[in-house]
Protein backbone atom coordinates (compact mmCIF):
# COMPACT_ATOMS: atom_id res chain seq x y z
CA UNK A 1 0.00 0.00 0.00
CA UNK A 2 0.80 3.34 -0.42
CA UNK A 3 0.36 5.98 1.50
CA UNK A 4 0.76 9.93 1.00
CA UNK A 5 1.07 12.05 4.01
CA UNK A 6 0.35 16.26 3.62
CA UNK A 7 0.74 18.38 6.75
CA UNK A 8 2.88 21.52 7.59
CA UNK A 9 4.27 19.97 9.79
CA UNK A 10 5.61 16.53 8.21
CA UNK A 11 8.60 16.34 11.54
CA UNK A 12 4.97 15.34 13.09
CA UNK A 13 5.26 11.74 11.40
CA UNK A 14 8.14 10.96 12.14
CA UNK A 15 6.90 8.40 14.45
CA UNK A 16 6.11 6.40 10.99
CA UNK A 17 9.32 5.47 11.18
CA UNK A 18 9.24 3.31 14.51
CA UNK A 19 8.49 0.13 14.95
CA UNK A 20 6.03 -2.27 13.33
CA UNK A 21 4.79 0.71 10.85
CA UNK A 22 8.52 1.59 10.25
CA UNK A 23 9.81 -2.41 9.65
CA UNK A 24 6.92 -2.75 6.95
CA UNK A 25 8.51 0.83 5.42
CA UNK A 26 11.63 -0.54 5.14
CA UNK A 27 10.37 -3.81 4.05
CA UNK A 28 8.52 -2.68 1.72
CA UNK A 29 5.06 -3.22 2.44
CA UNK A 30 3.93 0.07 3.26
CA UNK A 31 5.46 2.92 0.85
CA UNK A 32 4.72 5.95 3.00
CA UNK A 33 5.70 9.40 1.78
CA UNK A 34 5.19 12.56 3.76
CA UNK A 35 5.01 15.83 2.12
CA UNK A 36 4.98 19.61 3.16
CA UNK A 37 2.51 21.20 2.06
CA UNK A 38 4.41 24.80 2.12
CA UNK A 39 6.07 23.04 -0.73
CA UNK A 40 3.21 23.62 -2.68
CA UNK A 41 2.66 27.24 -2.03
CA UNK A 42 3.33 29.76 -4.59
CA UNK A 43 3.67 33.20 -3.06
CA UNK A 44 7.35 34.56 -1.59
CA UNK A 45 5.46 34.43 2.14
CA UNK A 46 4.65 30.32 1.37
CA UNK A 47 1.20 31.35 2.31
CA UNK A 48 -0.82 28.29 3.35
CA UNK A 49 -4.25 29.92 5.40
CA UNK A 50 -6.02 33.00 5.07
CA UNK A 51 -9.29 35.02 7.29
CA UNK A 52 -12.56 33.21 6.79
CA UNK A 53 -15.42 34.74 4.57
CA UNK A 54 -18.17 35.54 6.98
CA UNK A 55 -16.14 36.58 9.56
CA UNK A 56 -15.06 34.70 12.91
CA UNK A 57 -12.10 33.62 14.70
CA UNK A 58 -9.16 31.91 13.06
CA UNK A 59 -7.79 31.12 9.91
CA UNK A 60 -8.96 28.75 6.95
CA UNK A 61 -6.26 26.78 4.74
CA UNK A 62 -6.20 28.32 1.04
CA UNK A 63 -7.52 25.79 -1.61
CA UNK A 64 -4.91 26.22 -4.01
CA UNK A 65 -1.77 24.82 -2.04
CA UNK A 66 -3.67 21.65 -1.33
CA UNK A 67 -4.98 21.04 -4.97
CA UNK A 68 -1.13 21.58 -6.01
CA UNK A 69 -0.37 19.05 -3.46
CA UNK A 70 -2.85 16.69 -4.46
CA UNK A 71 -2.31 17.05 -7.99
CA UNK A 72 1.28 16.00 -7.16
CA UNK A 73 0.79 13.30 -5.75
CA UNK A 74 -2.63 11.72 -7.50
CA UNK A 75 -0.81 12.20 -11.04
CA UNK A 76 1.92 10.76 -10.06
CA UNK A 77 0.65 8.35 -8.13
CA UNK A 78 -1.15 7.22 -11.00
CA UNK A 79 2.25 6.62 -12.67
CA UNK A 80 3.61 4.80 -9.65
CA UNK A 81 0.57 3.40 -8.34
CA UNK A 82 0.88 -0.64 -7.55
CA UNK A 83 0.99 -2.38 -11.20
CA UNK A 84 -1.82 -4.72 -9.88
CA UNK A 85 -4.19 -1.43 -8.95
CA UNK A 86 -7.56 -1.76 -11.27
CA UNK A 87 -7.37 1.00 -14.20
CA UNK A 88 -9.30 4.06 -12.63
CA UNK A 89 -8.77 2.45 -8.81
CA UNK A 90 -9.13 6.04 -7.21
CA UNK A 91 -6.79 7.23 -4.03
CA UNK A 92 -8.49 7.17 -1.23
CA UNK A 93 -8.17 10.84 0.47
CA UNK A 94 -8.27 10.44 4.18
CA UNK A 95 -9.27 13.54 6.30
CA UNK A 96 -8.56 13.65 9.80
CA UNK A 97 -11.50 16.39 11.09
CA UNK A 98 -13.89 16.94 14.16
CA UNK A 99 -16.77 16.86 11.51
CA UNK A 100 -16.46 13.31 10.45
CA UNK A 101 -17.71 10.50 10.33
CA UNK A 102 -16.41 8.24 13.08
CA UNK A 103 -13.06 6.20 11.92
CA UNK A 104 -13.98 2.63 14.08
CA UNK A 105 -12.03 -0.72 13.18
CA UNK A 106 -14.81 -1.65 10.24
CA UNK A 107 -13.33 2.04 8.55
CA UNK A 108 -9.54 0.63 9.18
CA UNK A 109 -10.48 -2.72 7.33
CA UNK A 110 -11.85 -1.51 4.31
CA UNK A 111 -9.41 1.22 3.84
CA UNK A 112 -6.48 -1.57 4.60
CA UNK A 113 -7.38 -2.80 1.19
CA UNK A 114 -7.24 0.50 -0.95
CA UNK A 115 -4.04 0.61 -3.22
CA UNK A 116 -3.33 4.30 -2.68
CA UNK A 117 -3.97 6.24 0.51
CA UNK A 118 -3.39 10.32 0.68
CA UNK A 119 -3.51 11.42 3.62
CA UNK A 120 -4.69 15.65 4.64
CA UNK A 121 -3.61 17.02 8.03
CA UNK A 122 -5.81 20.25 8.22
CA UNK A 123 -4.51 22.79 10.70
CA UNK A 124 -6.41 25.66 11.89
CA UNK A 125 -10.36 25.82 11.11
CA UNK A 126 -9.92 23.57 8.68
CA UNK A 127 -9.46 23.60 4.73
CA UNK A 128 -11.56 25.99 2.29
CA UNK A 129 -14.56 23.55 1.68
CA UNK A 130 -13.79 23.54 -2.19
CA UNK A 131 -11.12 21.95 -2.15
CA UNK A 132 -13.14 18.56 -0.85
CA UNK A 133 -15.05 19.35 -3.91
CA UNK A 134 -12.73 19.83 -5.99
CA UNK A 135 -10.95 16.36 -4.82
CA UNK A 136 -13.85 14.34 -5.42
CA UNK A 137 -12.94 14.44 -8.89
CA UNK A 138 -9.99 12.65 -8.36
CA UNK A 139 -10.28 10.74 -5.24
CA UNK A 140 -12.58 9.02 -2.68
CA UNK A 141 -12.89 11.42 -0.68
CA UNK A 142 -13.65 10.19 3.19
CA UNK A 143 -13.89 12.75 5.76
CA UNK A 144 -13.17 10.97 8.97
CA UNK A 145 -13.64 11.76 12.48
CA UNK A 146 -10.72 10.08 15.49
CA UNK A 147 -13.67 11.26 18.17
CA UNK A 148 -16.10 13.82 19.39
CA UNK A 149 -12.93 16.38 20.50
CA UNK A 150 -10.65 19.03 18.98
CA UNK A 151 -7.30 18.71 18.13
CA UNK A 152 -5.02 21.32 16.98
CA UNK A 153 -4.56 19.53 13.64
CA UNK A 154 -4.85 16.71 12.08
CA UNK A 155 -1.59 15.22 12.17
CA UNK A 156 -1.86 12.98 16.03
CA UNK A 157 -5.21 11.60 13.84
CA UNK A 158 -3.52 10.60 11.06
CA UNK A 159 -0.82 8.89 13.00
CA UNK A 160 -3.79 7.11 14.57
CA UNK A 161 -5.60 6.04 11.49
CA UNK A 162 -2.43 4.94 9.45
CA UNK A 163 -1.24 2.62 12.44
CA UNK A 164 -5.00 1.04 12.62
CA UNK A 165 -5.18 0.64 8.81
CA UNK A 166 -1.68 -0.15 8.40
CA UNK A 167 -1.15 -2.88 10.65
CA UNK A 168 -3.96 -4.68 8.96
CA UNK A 169 -2.13 -4.88 5.73
CA UNK A 170 -0.82 -8.61 5.61
CA UNK A 171 2.47 -8.54 6.33
CA UNK A 172 2.80 -5.97 8.37
CA UNK A 173 1.99 -7.67 11.83
CA UNK A 174 4.15 -10.85 11.97
CA UNK A 175 1.52 -13.16 13.39
CA UNK A 176 -1.98 -12.39 11.85
CA UNK A 177 -3.28 -14.61 14.35
CA UNK A 178 -2.83 -12.15 17.18
CA UNK A 179 -5.05 -9.48 14.46
CA UNK A 180 -8.21 -12.24 15.09
CA UNK A 181 -8.82 -11.79 19.25
CA UNK A 182 -8.38 -8.01 19.29
CA UNK A 183 -11.00 -5.23 20.51
CA UNK A 184 -13.72 -4.60 18.53
CA UNK A 185 -12.12 -6.99 15.70
CA UNK A 186 -15.53 -9.70 17.03
CA UNK A 187 -17.21 -6.24 17.99
CA UNK A 188 -16.99 -7.25 21.84
CA UNK A 189 -14.15 -5.82 23.77
CA UNK A 190 -10.64 -7.80 24.58
CA UNK A 191 -10.68 -10.00 27.82
CA UNK A 192 -8.49 -9.54 30.17
CA UNK A 193 -4.66 -10.90 29.74
CA UNK A 194 -2.03 -12.09 32.25
CA UNK A 195 1.44 -13.49 32.15
CA UNK A 196 4.03 -14.40 34.56
CA UNK A 197 4.64 -14.83 37.53
CA UNK A 198 1.60 -16.55 38.75
CA UNK A 199 1.19 -14.36 42.08
CA UNK A 200 2.32 -11.19 41.68
CA UNK A 201 2.35 -9.05 44.94
CA UNK A 202 -0.45 -11.94 46.34
CA UNK A 203 -2.69 -11.30 43.24
CA UNK A 204 -2.92 -14.73 41.58
CA UNK A 205 -3.56 -15.58 37.92
CA UNK A 206 -7.33 -16.72 37.51
CA UNK A 207 -7.18 -20.74 37.87
CA UNK A 208 -8.90 -21.59 34.91
CA UNK A 209 -5.80 -19.37 32.69
CA UNK A 210 -3.37 -22.10 34.42
CA UNK A 211 -5.85 -25.60 33.93
CA UNK A 212 -4.57 -26.06 30.48
CA UNK A 213 -8.24 -26.75 29.55
CA UNK A 214 -8.73 -24.70 26.68
CA UNK A 215 -12.32 -25.40 25.89
CA UNK A 216 -12.73 -23.86 29.55
CA UNK A 217 -10.00 -20.88 28.92
CA UNK A 218 -11.75 -20.45 25.62
CA UNK A 219 -15.40 -19.82 27.55
CA UNK A 220 -13.98 -17.57 30.42
CA UNK A 221 -12.52 -15.18 27.62
CA UNK A 222 -16.08 -15.05 26.02
CA UNK A 223 -18.18 -14.62 29.17
CA UNK A 224 -15.17 -11.87 30.04
CA UNK A 225 -15.33 -10.03 26.96
CA UNK A 226 -19.12 -9.78 27.02
CA UNK A 227 -18.89 -9.17 30.78
CA UNK A 228 -16.38 -6.65 30.17
CA UNK A 229 -18.47 -4.81 26.71
CA UNK A 230 -21.65 -4.80 28.91
CA UNK A 231 -20.24 -2.82 32.05
CA UNK A 232 -17.56 -0.41 29.22
CA UNK A 233 -19.33 -0.28 26.19
CA UNK A 234 -22.83 -1.71 26.27
CA UNK A 235 -23.54 0.41 23.17
CA UNK A 236 -21.53 -2.24 21.14
CA UNK A 237 -24.08 -4.74 22.32
CA UNK A 238 -26.38 -5.90 19.68
CA UNK A 239 -30.20 -5.98 20.37
CA UNK A 240 -31.61 -5.22 23.84
CA UNK A 241 -29.31 -2.68 25.58
CA UNK A 242 -30.59 -3.05 28.72
CA UNK A 243 -29.81 -6.66 29.39
CA UNK A 244 -29.98 -7.09 33.10
CA UNK A 245 -26.57 -7.25 34.72
CA UNK A 246 -24.84 -10.71 35.42
CA UNK A 247 -25.86 -12.39 38.34
C1 LIG B 1 -9.52 19.30 8.36
O1 LIG B 1 -9.86 20.34 9.22
C2 LIG B 1 -9.54 20.25 10.56
C3 LIG B 1 -9.90 21.32 11.37
C4 LIG B 1 -9.57 21.32 12.72
C5 LIG B 1 -8.87 20.24 13.27
C6 LIG B 1 -8.52 19.18 12.47
C7 LIG B 1 -7.79 18.04 13.08
O2 LIG B 1 -8.64 16.92 13.32
C8 LIG B 1 -9.26 16.86 14.57
O3 LIG B 1 -9.21 17.76 15.37
C9 LIG B 1 -10.00 15.61 14.87
C10 LIG B 1 -10.04 14.51 14.07
N1 LIG B 1 -10.82 13.60 14.70
N2 LIG B 1 -11.26 14.14 15.85
C11 LIG B 1 -10.76 15.37 15.98
C12 LIG B 1 -8.83 19.17 11.10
Amino acid sequence: MRVDVVTIFPEYLAALDVSLIGKARRDGLLDIRIHDLREHTVDRHRTVDDTPYGGGAGMVMKPEPWALALEGIAVAGAEAAAPTAPQGARPVLLVPTPSGTLFQQAVAQELSTADHLVVACGRYEGIDERLFEWAGEHFDVRLVSLGDYVLNGGEVAALAMIEAIGRLVPGVVGNPESLVEESHSDGLLEYPVYTKPSSWRGREVPEVLLSGDHGRVAAWRHDQQLERTRARRPDLLPGDKTAPPLA
